[in-house]
């Protein structure tokens, strides 16, 4: 694992040591959108327009923020106009790659490539940065439009209604203040809390980490007792980021990110409801747990250094779930 720095590859783990042990997320580099008319979106440069066959995705099938990306994918129809590639489950040396010696990934499906890096070199051969996925490719400009999954999905909920004639909306105007609040404590204290208990290397760092998570899980367990969805009768973008960090907990986060209070099948109305997002309609085929769970275990080996991957549960995600 490691970062680009002026185009030359740097193997190295993240940094903590200047903020007392506490991992703390970069923010994406590519902040384009693509928009029904090309028209610029919220951030960076216009000349994205959404079109069949235009853009290409880069995926791990481990990584929850990529994870994201593939349910709006399907959700939204859009996997006959968008192509994907899914890297290897191994982020190691080199970073994430497209060796293909693991069931479902698929290498560079466009380029040919070896790497995730290159990828992001054809964009400047000088780049500095990390190299992560997701990465939404557009094939016209030979370009990144973004490497930010909250972005990236709002994008596809919109972008090509136009060309699917899906019209679903994960992001509705009367609720977008209600699902940025839910956004906020989530993404701070689940989607992001695992990692900040996991890769913390401080006891102080991880103490900082494991009560907000739990306290947020108690929370959200409260909501779900009360109502169908995080925003009430509808779902919406704040249950599918949700969803991703819950359906990886019991079976990676709880033991190698030491997030090991209670699983999710411990919560009354948490288990039922990631079994209720589990068996939506095409979720269930972009959960793999053989690429999360290899990918956890075995690739980042300052915290699993023998890379041992331990027995896990096996939740039944399938059995009814009771919630209407
Ligand atoms: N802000 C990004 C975060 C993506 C991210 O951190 N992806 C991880 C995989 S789960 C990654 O590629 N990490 C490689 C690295 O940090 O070097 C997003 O949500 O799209």
């Amino acid at each position: 694992m490691g970062l680009l720095q002026d185009g030359v590859w740097k193997d190295q783990w993240y940094d903590t040591k200047d903020t007392g042990g506490s991992f703390e997320r970069s923010a994406a580099s590519f902040r384009n959108w693509i928009t029904a008319d090309g028209s610029a979106g919220p951030s960076g440069a216009g000349g994205f327009a959404g079109a069949s066959g235009r853009y290409h995705l880069y995926v791990s099938l481990a990584c929850p923020w990529a994870h994201r990306t593939l349910i709006f994918r399907t959700l939204k129809n859009l996997e006959d106009h968008i192509s994907i590639s899914v890297v290897h489950p191994d982020m190691l040396a080199d970073g994430w790659t497209f060796d293909q010696n693991f069931d479902g990934a698929t290498g560079d499906t466009l380029f040919g490539l070896q790497f995730l890096r290159e990828i992001y070199l054809k964009t400047d051969p000088k780049l500095s940065g990390r190299v992560t996925v997701p990465v939404l490719w557009d094939k016209e400009r030979n370009t990144i439009v973004s490497n930010e999954s909250s972005e990236i999905i709002r994008m596809f909920n919109s972008a090509f209604d136009g060309i699917t004639g899906n019209t679903d909306d994960y992001w509705p105007k009367e609720l977008r203040d209600e699902i940025e609040t839910i956004n906020a404590r989530i993404y701070d204290t689940v989607n992001n809390g695992v990692y900040k208990a996991g890769f913390a290397t401080s006891q102080e760092a991880y103490d900082a980490a494991i009560g907000p998570l739990f306290d947020s899980l108690d929370w959200i367990d409260g909501l779900l007792g009360a109502r169908r969805y995080l925003t009430g009768d509808r779902i919406t973008e704040a249950d599918w980021r949700l969803f991703t960090t819950l359906v990886r907990f019991d079976q990676v986060y709880h033991t190698h990110f030491k997030c090991n209070l209670r699983q999710i099948t411990d919560y009354p109305h948490l288990w039922p409801y990631l079994r209720a997002l589990y068996q939506w309609e095409g979720v269930a085929k972009t959960v793999a747990a053989d690429h999360f769970i290899r990918h956890y275990y075995y690739s980042h080996d300052m915290i699993n250094p023998n890379r041992i991957i331990p027995i896990s549960p096996n939740p039944d995600f399938m059995a009814p779930h009771g919630r209407g």
